[in-house]
């Protein structure tokens, strides 16, 4: 089987400790190299990575679906249900960046430019 190389970059802050810090750029190129290394390109369309990522939408959706309301922090769940949750969000995160890409939208740069917008829309209130 193929080796399966999905590195992130470390980088050795002030305490000694490694941080792992990646962008939405380095996940957009980590996804083009997958969708490439497995001519998946032409599955890419913007449309077809929409209903992926509304499907996963879905799946997220469903860890929650009648389970009433739930603490912030989910203390009370099982580890294996907060790792599912986990990736389920990632689904949700990474068709999101890859759709993003694929429309020739930089994604951190619309989100930077939104929360100024909101920000803008929604001042503080001062008395
Ligand atoms: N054409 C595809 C298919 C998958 N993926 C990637 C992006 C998602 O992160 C993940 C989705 O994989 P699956 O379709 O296997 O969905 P799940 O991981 O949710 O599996 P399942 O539906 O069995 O729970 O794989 C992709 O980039 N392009």
């Amino acid at each position: 089987a193929e080796a399966v190389s999905i590195s992130t970059m470390g980088e050795t802050c002030m305490t000694g400790e490694i941080v792992k810090e990646i962008s939405l750029k380095d996940i957009s190129k980590k996804l083009e190299e997958f969708a490439q290394a497995r001519n998946w390109e032409k599955y890419h369309s913007p449309r077809n990575l929409l209903l992926a990522m509304v499907g996963e939408v879905g799946e997220l959706s469903e860890i929650f679906q009648w389970k009433g309301e739930v603490e912030k922090g989910l203390p009370n769940w099982e580890d294996s249900d907060k790792e599912h949750l986990g990736e389920e969000l990632s689904d949700v995160l990474l068709y999101l960046i890859r759709l993003s890409d694929i429309c020739g939208i930089d994604l951190a740069d619309a989100a930077l430019k939104k929360m100024v917008k909101n920000a803008v829309k929604y001042p503080v209130n001062r008395l």
